[in-house]
């Protein structure tokens, strides 16, 4: 029996095989590689290149493996981005996940497990913290986009033999802890991310989105979540479905919030020297203040977050960023096109 992951090469998703590789299991991976990269795919694991909701190619996938579940986390991911081009958002996270529970549905696979995000809470979510029977208000295309992915599996699941755990994630950062895998993307938008290509001399500076929110600092609050952590919990919605368990809908942060300035200091005290720092205008659609209710997930995953601690957080990403800085970019391109040639 295999586990398919769909976007197992990109940030989360990398970790994702990770994580079940060394619990044991056999997996398979989808990825189109619009944003992941086909080095960061464990070698043991299984690859197809393609769309995660193309059906012959899921078709294939399910006739040449045992597939007894599929973690999805292919989608788009850039905020502000389902902001100017919502459409591509609605394709690409709520219609083509849409296509991957069809053709799951069909292959009689039960078990789903599903990349949702705490931006579907909306700005009041700044009554901290936030559990999941607070009112869903999107702000954004992206949050739609996933909520209407929830509502589907609810539906889905209502219908027919077909149970998930829909993970609300609030905000990933880290990289694995035996420098595997991390974040790779180019020109991410994610604070921990930014601040460290900051300190390694890859940007010129850090802008902080907002210095008059009603926080202690006037930054904006979020609750950083260690992706091992993450992936962590989706081991465990792996079991509870497997188990028998109900269909679940459940934050994973760590019920911690960090200001701007602090995760900046962090990374400041980790690297040892300085970077710039420039005051900047609030972002459209950011919170003052995110911090989740994770006690629904400790409780009904038997879930123990072991990395909950942001200068692990940071040291990690920084442990990354020195790693790709080492591979120069033409190592990167030169070993991304042979592997894309050998398809
Ligand atoms: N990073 C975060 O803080 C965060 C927070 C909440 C939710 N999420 C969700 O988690 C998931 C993974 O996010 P990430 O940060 O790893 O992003 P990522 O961009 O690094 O990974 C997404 C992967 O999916 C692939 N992909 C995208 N669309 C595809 C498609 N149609 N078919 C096949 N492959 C496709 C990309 O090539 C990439 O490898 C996304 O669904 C995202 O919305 C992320
Ligand atoms: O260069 C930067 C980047 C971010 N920020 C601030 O840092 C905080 C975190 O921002 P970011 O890392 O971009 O994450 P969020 O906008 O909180 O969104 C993340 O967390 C959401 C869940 O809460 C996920 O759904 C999204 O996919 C993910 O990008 C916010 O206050 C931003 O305004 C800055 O000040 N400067």
């Amino acid at each position: 029996m295999a586990v398919l992951v769909t976007g197992g090469a990109g940030y989360i998703g990398s970790h994702m095989v990770w994580t079940l590789l060394d619990a044991g299991e056999d997996v398979v991976v989808v990825d189109r590689l619009s944003s992941g990269f086909r080095w960061a795919v464990a070698p043991a694991a299984r690859f197809y290149l393609g769309d995660a909701a193309d059906e012959a190619l899921l078709q294939k996938i399910f006739t040449e493996n045992d597939i007894e579940a599929i973690i999805h986390f292919a989608g788009s991911a850039v905020v502000p981005v389902s902001i100017t081009d919502p459409l591509a958002y609605y394709e690409n996270n709520t219609g083509k996940t849409r296509s991957l529970m069809s053709a799951a549905v069909k292959a009689r696979v039960r078990h789903f497990v599903f990349s949702s995000t705490a931006a579907v809470y909306g700005p009041q979510a700044s009554s901290e913290p936030v559990s999941e029977t607070a009112p869903l208000h999107p702000e954004t295309p992206y949050g739609y986009s996933k909520l209407m992915s929830e509502l589907m599996l609810r539906d889905a699941a209502a219908a027919y033999d077909f149970r998930y755990v829909a993970l609300r994630y609030f905000n990933v950062a880290g990289a694995d802890a035996k420098g595997r895998t991390g974040q790779s993307t180019d020109g991410a938008t994610h604070l921990v991310k930014v601040a460290c290509e900051a300190a390694l001399g890859k940007r010129p500076q850090v802008d902080i989105y907002g210095t008059d929110y009603p926080t202690h600092d006037g930054t904006g609050v979020r609750d950083y979540i260690h992706v091992t952590d993450l992936t962590d919990a989706h081991l465990k919605a792996l079991h509870r479905l497997r188990g028998g368990g109900s269909s679940l809908v459940a934050n994973c942060g760590y019920g911690m919030g960090y200001s701007v300035l602090d995760v900046l200091n962090m990374v400041t005290r980790v690297h040892g020297h300085a970077f710039k720092i420039r005051m900047a205008p609030r972002r459209p659609g950011d919170a003052a203040s995110v911090v989740a209710d994770s006690s629904l997930a400790r409780r009904e995953l038997s879930w123990t977050p072991k990395y909950n601690c942001m200068e692990t957080i940071v040291r990690s990403s920084l442990d990354w960023e020195n790693y790709l800085g080492q591979r120069s970019n033409l190592d990167l391109e030169s070993t991304r096109k042979a592997l894309a040639a050998s398809f």
